[in-house]
């Protein structure tokens, strides 16, 4: 049992993406995590996984500096969770697209590039480049309703996406999609990861999601969330576009798969029996 940080990264050597000692967040009388230490290095794909309530989005919300941390330190590429967020050094997606009906997808896009002030050409030739990186580039001219589920997932990661950010955040942003747009979008995160070199943070409550997309997956106990446990994910080597969906579903396929999918379900089902609620 671990929740020591390692510098390891995907191949990738620098600043780690994030940095958390001794966090603890409390909301008012309620204990939401305790005691966080955890690291993502530059490029490592990390998820976090634990029972409902115990802290995941808080710890999410925290490295992404919408909430103060009641103690402990937080560095985002080696600056301070408030820099970090002015410097636009993260992108982040929600299990809801929340794109602005009244603009157009290619608009969407560009917003954050656009809120700090980057010029209008420039924006659209960002936005260009990143609908073809989700395979949309030829709705950049539709507007969000006309799009499916998973295709206005696609362009909140593309405007998640436009400061060319060294991490992403994500909170369950494939929870609301059927399961094959699902694994689709697990393929097309990884190749875009793999591309990009951002290190991605990734909440989510699916075992077998973890354990496909990650470097390594992070065990939360219930509320007060603690980390209780590491385990090492299966994410799969990207070589190239169309490697990527079979690169996936070869994975799904080990025995090394359902290993790591066993040894998460067990390090749940113990950080569960071991740790009472509190707070
Ligand atoms: N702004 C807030 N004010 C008060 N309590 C909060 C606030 N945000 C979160 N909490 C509490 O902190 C705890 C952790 O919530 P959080 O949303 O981080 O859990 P989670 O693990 O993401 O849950 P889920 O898996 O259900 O999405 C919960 O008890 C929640 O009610």
């Amino acid at each position: 049992m671990s929740t020591e940080a390692t510098a390891e990264t995907n191949g990738t050597h620098g600043t780690q993406a994030v940095e958390l000692q001794g966090v603890d967040k409390s909301f008012g009388s309620v204990r939401a995590l305790s005691g966080v230490d955890l690291t993502v290095g530059a490029g490592e794909f990390v998820s976090l996984i634990g029972p409902s309530g115990c802290g995941k989005s808080t710890l999410l919300r925290v490295v992404a500096d919408l909430e103060e941390p009641t103690t402990g330190t937080v560095a985002v590429t080696g600056l301070t969770a408030r820099q970090a967020r002015l410097a636009q050094r993260y992108g982040i997606a929600f299990q809801q697209a929340g794109l602005l009906d009244w603009r157009t997808v290619a608009e969407n896009v560009e917003l954050p590039l656009q809120v700090h002030g980057v010029g209008k050409a420039e924006r659209r030739r960002r936005a260009v480049e990143l609908l073809e990186l989700v395979g949309l580039a030829e709705f950049a001219g539709s507007r969000p309703a006309e799009l499916s589920g998973g295709m206005q997932q696609r362009v909140a990661i593309a405007r998640a996406l436009a400061p060319s950010p060294r991490l992403l955040l994500m909170d369950e942003p494939f929870g609301a999609l059927d399961e094959m747009t699902r694994e689709r979008m697990q393929a097309e995160l990884l190749r875009i990861a793999g591309e990009t070199g951002a290190a991605v943070l990734f909440v989510t409550h699916s075992i077998p999601e973890a354990v496909v997309l990650s470097d390594r997956v992070v065990v939360m106990s219930p509320r007060p969330g603690r980390i209780t446990e590491i385990v090492s994910g299966r994410r799969p080597p990207v070589a190239g576009d169309d490697l990527v969906p079979d690169a996936v579903e070869d994975v799904r396929e080990t025995g090394a798969f359902f290993e790591a999918v066993t040894a998460v379900r067990e390090a749940l089902r113990k950080g569960a029996a071991t740790e009472g609620h509190a707070g």
